[in-house]
């Protein structure tokens, strides 16, 4: 009898680049990839219109449209989330404040990749290409991207991984964000993965 895979729920509002390459690398509940005992199981959405939503359904990934009211109460999905055998919540682009019961109920076991080089340049209001604009206006010669377990507060959970990558003089939001979703890509997954060989 093989082991049950490690069932990762992925947390996205936007078009779902990073989920895609998520499921691409660990596979699906239904179409597992390798022998890594890892999968993509749920993709979790506050935007029915989302993008990420149509990858999920291209890659038959159950999906899981939540509402505002009832997530900021907390712990209102938890069980919707336990019963589906979430091990793990990976945050990819998911644009709300992850409340205090849900956290707790994942206890380092929920983590989140954000596109600069934290403790810069995260918080309130920093997100997609605000963040970009923010690094350029400041001239940063060079940026990259955070992966850390989230806490409370936005970006401010411990670091788990950093890469880095040029930021050139006649950069646009639009070609810095390619560069740094590149990283995104080449990376969110396998440390995922070494994360919880480790466990
Ligand atoms: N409890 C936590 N929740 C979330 C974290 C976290 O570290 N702890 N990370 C974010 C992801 N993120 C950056 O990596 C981030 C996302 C969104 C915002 C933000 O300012 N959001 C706006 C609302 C935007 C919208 O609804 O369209 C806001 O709060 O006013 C900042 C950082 C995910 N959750
Ligand atoms: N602060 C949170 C934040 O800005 N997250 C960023 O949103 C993008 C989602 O892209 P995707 O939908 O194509 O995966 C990613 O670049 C991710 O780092």
């Amino acid at each position: 009898m093989s082991a049950q895979p490690v069932k990762l729920a992925v947390f996205a509002s936007g078009a779902g680049s990073n989920a895609r390459r998520l499921i691409e690398y660990f596979g699906t509940a239904a179409h597992p990839q390798g022998d890594r005992g890892i999968v993509v199981a749920l993709v979790v959405s506050n935007k029915p219109e989302a993008g990420v939503l149509h990858i999920a359904a291209d890659n038959q990934v159950p999906t899981l449209i939540i509402e505002k009211e009832a997530f900021f109460r907390g712990d209102a999905y938890v069980p919707a989330l336990k019963a589906a055998g979430i091990d793990y919540i990976i945050l990819a682009g998911f644009l709300w404040k992850v409340p205090s019961l849900l956290i707790q109920a994942y206890p380092q076991k929920m983590v989140n990749i954000h596109p600069a080089l934290l403790p810069a340049y995260g918080g309130k209001g920093m997100y997609g290409n605000f963040v970009h604009e923010a690094v350029i206006a400041a001239k940063e010669n060079k940026s990259g991207i955070t992966i850390h377990f989230v806490d409370e507060q936005y970006d401010h959970g411990a670091s788990i991984f950093q890469a880095t990558c040029p930021v050139l003089p006649n950069d646009t939001p639009a070609t810095l964000a390619q560069r740094i979703h590149e990283l995104e890509h080449a990376n969110y997954a396998p440390v995922i993965e070494q994360l919880l060989r480790k466990k």
